[in-house]
């Protein structure tokens, strides 16, 4: 048995190659905590259907960012580094929800390594049952069924986080640099959508990412901000407003100059660098603006990690 202490990021996961593309969505639209489509025994049998419409319209775009979602690289580098940060005593180990290395692989993977002690860490910062609640479902299913028993402590949201917003805000004045010193800029928080249904049933998410919202902003004294909501999956009502409808929204407002920052993710993947970084672009040039641009995401920076070093400190008690 080794006295070590896994720690075991959580992520969404995303294809690996375009021929990924598919049995991901498989993956993915087959979760009843993310979606429910008809009644459960016949969800499998919708999801493939779903998903097999769905696929060529996705993988035109995972095409158009190198063919693949970085999404797998960038958490090992994370993973990485935070082993780094933590220094001896600690091992990094990746779980992806709907693609590769999945939970079963990872907890192969600790056990082993002769480790019982986990710390399972998602990577979503604001809680919801359709991301971090059903990562942590899956981990605990996976767990119960290895038949081996895991000192298993979950950190399930950091929004509020010190470290996590230090890290937020040096990104927004990484973007902010990018403009004329003398231009007014306002600056759009762009989340991940979420059926609205789920905030009716008390899913804490839109309160988390509004009150990252309000941490950050305070550093930003004088600066003009909106929150909007992107990447809706599907027709039924998301939160309100969307990413588009804003954009247009404050062009006719006359804003010239916008920063774009994306809350909800902690690295780069479709919705960054499809979504922001081609889609919006686009509208924005059309719609007029004279500069559009995204602020980097956190993937490896120091103060990222040094808030996950710091997240799995407080879980043990020593933080
Ligand atoms: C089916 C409904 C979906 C909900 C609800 C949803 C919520 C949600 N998702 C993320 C983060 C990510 N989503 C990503 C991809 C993705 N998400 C959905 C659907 C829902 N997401 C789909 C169908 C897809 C695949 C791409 C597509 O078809 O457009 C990813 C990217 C993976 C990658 O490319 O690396 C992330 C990350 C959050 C944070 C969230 C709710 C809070
Ligand atoms: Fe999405
Ligand atoms: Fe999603």
């Amino acid at each position: 048995m080794s006295d070590k202490t896994a720690v075991l990021l959580l992520q969404m996961g995303g294809p690996d190659s375009l021929d990924a593309v598919e049995p991901f969505l498989v993956n993915l639209f087959s979760d009843r905590e993310i979606i429910r489509i008809g009644p459960a025994f016949l969800q499998p049998f919708i999801a493939r259907l779903i998903a097999r419409r769905r696929s060529r319209g996705v993988e035109h775009k995972y095409g158009e960012i190198g063919g693949k979602s970085p999404i797998r690289e960038l958490t090992e580098a994370q993973a990485r580094a935070l082993e780094e940060a933590l220094g001896t005593g600690y091992r990094c180990f990746v779980a992806m929800r709907y693609w590769k290395p999945s939970t079963v692989e990872a907890l192969a993977a600790i056990r082993r390594e002769g480790i019982s002690k986990v710390i399972a860490l998602s990577l979503y910062p604001h809680y919801s049952r359709a991301t971090s609640g059903s990562s942590i479902n899956e981990l605990k299913r996976v767990v119960a069924e290895a038949g081996t028993t895991f000192d298993l402590t979950i950190v399930d949201r950091f929004y509020d986080h010190r470290l996590y917003i230090d890290a937020l805000a040096e990104k927004i004045r990484e973007g902010l640099d990018d403009f004329h010193p003398l231009a007014e800029v306002q600056v759009l928080f762009s989340a991940h959508s979420l059926p609205q249904s789920f905030i009716d049933e008390g899913d804490p998410y839109l309160s988390h990412i509004e009150e990252t919202v309000r941490l950050v902003i305070e550093r930003f004294e004088g600066v003009t901000y909106h929150l909007a909501f992107q990447s809706r999956a599907g027709p039924v009502t998301w939160l309100e407003p969307s990413t588009d409808q804003m954009l247009e929204h404050l062009a006719a407002h006359d804003v010239k100059n916008l920063l774009i920052v994306p809350l909800s993710f902690v690295s780069d993947h479709i919705e960054t660098l499809h979504e922001i970084d081609i889609e919006y672009a686009q509208m924005a040039h059309k719609l007029g603006y004279s500069r559009f641009r995204r602020s980097p995401s956190l993937n490896a920076s120091p103060t990222f990690i040094a808030c996950l070093a710091e997240l799995v400190r407080q879980a043990e008690g020593r933080g």
